[in-house]
């Protein structure tokens, strides 16, 4: 699927992927009166009216873009109704020749994860028959739980031509609470083909009240002595195991690219510089660009050497321009789809002058 992801890159020039998260506040009235007219103010009226809205952004922009990344949350606040909607969003985009990343942020123990895997990139049997449900393309993946909750979506990825985006540096303001701890790790230049040198030192030594005693890390070093160690922010070891996992030849594409991906959001800029070089195998996609303030200049090393490597999204800053600057100003509610268009195209325009 990496490939396809890749060609669909080349042949827009845009590496851009339009987030559909649709919001009952971005929805004109255009197109929710007549659903509440015909359905009433129902469940089942919600999905139709982010149906309807996802398929006129959908249609106004599908020559422009190679992807595009529904939220699953966005649907699923309105119940089995929204997450028809969900699928039948992804359905619809794929029929448009559209590369669908279902943002479902999944990951859990084996088991579970299995079937999460399942749902959204795999296959339910029920007796002999099959059924994909939330077929999408690729599936945005949370590692916190370690390798036996990524693995069952590699399993799948392989079985089935899907790939996943493993969080690695989330664009959200409190990301470091917990990604950029530093944790002591051996000392050594990441070697890829070595399979990477990350080695975490067990602390053995009992805590003080402010933490780990000098004693207890200085036993943690052992006979290296503490300066073979170094400290290194908790979302580069993750990066360091998106990179193994992306080698795995059997999950690498045509491209060079690996169906195993990486999230580094725009708004972290210079830790994306350090991230490029530690996943040189693994596709970047950048949230974090419009809305959350990202800008084309933020993104020039997100991007390899040959101008590919990534994928930038931005989702209220495409399907609510119109009621943003500069769109506002030209377009009447009831062209929401064409100040999308346009807003995709200054997008593309930002990006393509900011990486050459
Ligand atoms: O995995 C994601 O897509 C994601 C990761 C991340 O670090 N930050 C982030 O904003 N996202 C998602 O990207 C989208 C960003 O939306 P906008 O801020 O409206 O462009 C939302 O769907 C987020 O859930």
């Amino acid at each position: 699927m990496i490939d396809q992801l890749v060609a669909g890159i080349k042949k827009t020039e845009a590496p851009i992927v339009v987030g559909l998260d649709p919001q009952m506040k971005f929805i004109p009235d255009e197109v929710k009166n007549p659903v509440f007219d015909e359905m009433g103010e129902t469940l089942e009226a919600a999905g139709e009216i982010l149906f309807r809205f996802n398929k006129a952004i959908v249609d106004a922009v599908c020559d422009l873009v190679p992807a595009v990344k529904p939220q699953i949350a966005m649907y699923e606040r309105f119940g089995i109704p929204g997450l028809a909607a969900y699928q039948r969003t992804i359905d619809y985009c794929k029929s448009r020749g559209l590369v669908v990343i279902g943002d479902v942020k999944r990951g859990d123990i084996g088991s579970t994860s299995e079937a999460y895997a399942d749902a959204h990139l795999g296959r339910v049997m029920v007796g002999e028959r099959e059924y994909k449900l939330f077929d999408a393309d690729f599936a945005t993946v949370n590692p916190y739980l370690g390798s036996d909750g990524v693995v069952p979506f590699l399993k799948v990825c392989d079985a089935q031509d899907k790939g996943i985006f493993v969080l690695v540096k989330t664009s959200n303001p409190s990301s470091g609470e917990f990604q950029d701890r530093l944790v002591l790790v051996r000392a050594g230049e990441f070697d890829e083909d070595a399979g990477g040198s990350i080695d975490t030192a067990f602390f053995t030594g009992k805590k003080n009240k402010g933490g780990l005693s000098l004693e207890s890390i200085v036993l943690a070093a052992g006979k290296d002595g503490l300066r073979s160690y170094v400290l290194r922010p908790m979302y580069e070891i993750v990066a360091e195991e998106v990179a193994r996992w992306a080698r795995e030849p059997r999950l690498m594409g045509k491209s060079g690219y690996s169906e195993v991906g990486a999230v580094v959001g725009a708004t972290y800029p210079e830790m994306g510089k350090v991230l490029r070089k530690i996943m040189p195998h693994s596709f970047i996609l950048v949230p974090g660009y419009g809305a959350q303030g990202g800008k084309g200049k933020d993104l020039t090393h997100f991007f390899n050497k040959d101008g590919l490597g990534a994928i930038v999204n931005s989702s209220r800053g495409i399907i609510a321009a119109y009621k943003q600057e500069p769109y506002c100003d030209k377009y009447m509610p009831e062209n929401f789809a064409d100040a999308s268009r346009a807003a995709v195209k200054a997008m593309r325009k930002d990006i393509r002058e900011a990486i050459g």
